[in-house]
């Protein structure tokens, strides 16, 4: 038996204690606080309300109120402080919140952490601290965040669809005033250009597959001649007439041009505008934008030179 109960037993045992349970409202027994009738504990008066009060001597009255007192250090603690409950939204994992019917589990240690820097412990789930719990936001349901479950769907409603906003879209404009930037380079082409139509295996990857090839000799001098210094009056004589290659200087550096004509999207006669002489002047005002350098890297035959620096090149007087 607990505490209280022996001293319930000690009390009904004491000899100048008298119950009474003889005071019958509407005919029947009100107390029925004594198993034996002949002792008189005091007097059960009916209240206006109909109800029976107990009138006790001070002895019993002390004896009451140590009763009470140990009550109530038998009853059970008080309930923990009134928990503020989580918002719907947020889906207690595993690790943070065991469900009621699982038994508890341990925790894992970084909830531990967590708890134990905000002061709660460590069986207080983290309440997210934004927003504010009586925030507008929190209530209108205004933030982006990982799906809200609708009050309406715990009992079994679907969710609505998400609203648009009733805010037209921003202008992005049409594709013709998109926000790129301009072009960088303002040179514009003075010549007209006109493509002609190459003949078949002439096409510009023809060219490259041709240019790359390292058994086919383009510059037109025989294998193993050093670059030449091509000087101007040397320069004159190779037009491509006469049996002779077509060469020209574009950047300072004398290509061979003969094996490039049939590739050429302006045409062979346009190409030929620039043999015997300089031609990057002419080149940029059609193309600037070609990478000649490496469409005629093959081409190379030498550098343009004075006229007075091309003494003692045995190569060009073989040519001649
Ligand atoms: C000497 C080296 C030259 C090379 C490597 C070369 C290369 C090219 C290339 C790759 C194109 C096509 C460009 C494109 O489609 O955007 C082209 C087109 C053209 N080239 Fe040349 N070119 C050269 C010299 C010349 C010269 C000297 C002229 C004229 C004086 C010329 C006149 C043209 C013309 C008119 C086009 C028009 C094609 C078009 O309208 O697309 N080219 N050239």
């Amino acid at each position: 038996c607990p505490p209280s109960s022996w001293f319930i037993l000690q009390w009904l045992q004491q000899p100048q204690l008298n119950f009474s349970s003889t005071k019958h409202l509407h005919g029947a027994p009100t107390v029925e606080l004594s198993e034996t009738p002949e002792e008189k504990v005091g007097e059960a008066n009916q209240n206006d309300n109909g109800f029976a009060d107990f009138v006790s001597s001070p002895q019993i009255a002390d004896t009451a109120a140590r009763k009470h007192d140990l009550d109530r250090k038998a009853m059970p603690p008080p309930p923990p402080p009134f928990k503020i409950p989580l918002p719907p939204t947020i889906k207690p994992s595993s690790n943070l919140a065991p469900t009621p019917s699982s038994p508890p589990t341990p925790r894992a240690p970084t909830f531990n952490l967590l708890t134990s820097s905000l002061g709660s412990g460590p069986s207080e789930p983290s309440i997210p601290s934004f927003p504010s719990l009586n925030s507008a936001q929190r209530a209108s349901g205004g933030i982006r965040g990982p799906p809200r479950l609708n009050p309406s769907s715990v009992s079994g409603g679907l969710m609505p669809p998400l609203q648009r906003s009733p805010l037209p879209l921003p202008n992005r404009g049409s594709p013709s005033s998109s926000l790129a930037p301009p072009p960088t380079h303002t040179t514009i082409p003075t010549k007209p250009r006109r493509k002609v139509l190459l003949t078949p295996g002439h096409s510009p990857l023809d060219w490259a597959r041709l240019s790359s090839s390292p058994t086919v000799n383009l510059s037109g001098l025989p294998a193993g001649t050093p670059y030449l210094k091509v000087p101007p009056s040397l320069l004159k004589q190779m037009t491509g007439r006469k049996g002779k290659d077509a060469w020209t200087v574009l950047g300072g550096k004398v290509y061979n041009i003969t094996p490039y004509a049939p590739y050429h999207p302006g045409g062979d006669p346009e190409l030929m505008k620039a043999a015997g002489r300089d031609g990057t002047r002419l080149f940029g005002e059609v193309h600037p934008w070609v990478n000649w350098e490496g469409m005629l890297e093959g081409c190379l035959v030498g550098v343009a030179v004075e006229e007075g620096d091309v003494k003692g090149q045995g190569v060009l007087e073989e040519m001649d």
